[in-house]
């Protein structure tokens, strides 16, 4: 599709123009608040499969112009949910060195660093993420806050290869690892609400599942994150670089945000 970035006249402003469901309803992030929340105790803690991958098996770590994405083996589930939904990708978005704030979701008004997404389809119903994308049942997110803080060796597995990719449409092959490590301890306590894609086409078939607990990096593997990067190609003479590439919080219009903790 058409080119959209996150600021200037491709921004998140301008993408309805070209992306009419961006300006639709169910737009996600949103600010989650404590006046939103509504306690349900039907929310089963998160269960995962197959996430703690061999080093033998190779995964592709690429810069995809929007984001760093790492792509999924189709055995990595979740099987908690009334579908099965198979992982597709997981990427990230962060602020930038000058500004240490760049998660999508925000918590009673605070931004985090960055975020997570672990980006699954509902397999049980369509064959790919491609067939999957546009439909209300279509895709499930898993968000993951992530705080500037102790050093973190599993963000490290992929972390040390990032020079390797700093240009739009580069990719390297790293060892797996283990996925479940990027999250955090608990999978019982998360926030519950459906939503959209937070990029174009912005479409809103996401169940949106974002931990109550965050997770931390060190300084040094923000600025990783954050200074590594461009959304340029390699050859172009302008190098743009890549960073604050999150999407403002929505409006929540009545949505409810289920919770799957008491206090
Ligand atoms: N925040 S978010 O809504 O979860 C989210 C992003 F922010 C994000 F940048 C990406 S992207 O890296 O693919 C760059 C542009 O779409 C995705 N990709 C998803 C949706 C688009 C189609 C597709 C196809 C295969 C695998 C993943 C995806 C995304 F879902
Ligand atoms: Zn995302």
């Amino acid at each position: 599709g058409a080119k959209w970035t996150y600021s200037g006249p491709e921004g998140e402003h301008h993408w309805p123009k070209h992306y009419p469901y961006c300006g639709g309803a169910f737009q996600s992030p949103i600010n989650i608040q404590s006046e939103l929340l509504r306690f349900d105790p039907t929310l089963r803690p998160i269960e995962i499969q197959n996430y703690n991958l061999s080093p033998n098996e190779q995964l592709t770590l690429g810069n995809n112009g929007h984001s760093v994405q790492i792509s999924l083996p189709s055995k990595m589930h979740i099987s908690s949910l009334h579908h099965r939904y198979t992982a597709a990708q997981l990427h990230f978005h962060w602020g930038s060195s000058s500004r240490q704030a760049g998660s999508e979701h925000t918590v009673n008004s605070k931004q985090y660093a960055a975020e997570m997404h672990v980006v699954h389809f509902n397999s049980d119903k369509y064959p790919n993420m491609s067939m999957a994308v546009d439909k209300s049942d279509g895709l499930a997110v898993l968000g993951v806050l992530v705080e500037v803080g102790e050093f973190n060796p599993a963000f490290e597995q992929f972390l040390k290869f990032i020079n390797g990719i700093k240009y739009r449409d580069q990719r390297v092959q790293v060892p797996g690892f283990n996925i479940r490590a990027l999250l955090p301890a608990r999978l019982d306590e998360y926030y519950r609400y459906d939503g959209s894609l937070t990029t174009p086409p912005c479409y809103p078939s996401v169940l949106w599942t974002v931990f109550r607990n965050h997770v931390t990096i060190s300084r040094k593997q923000f600025l990783a994150l954050a200074t590594s990067l461009y959304s340029s190609h390699a050859q172009d003479s302008a190098p743009v670089p890549l960073n604050g590439n999150y999407r403002k919080p929505q409006l929540a219009d009545s949505r409810i945000v289920l919770v799957s903790f008491k206090e």
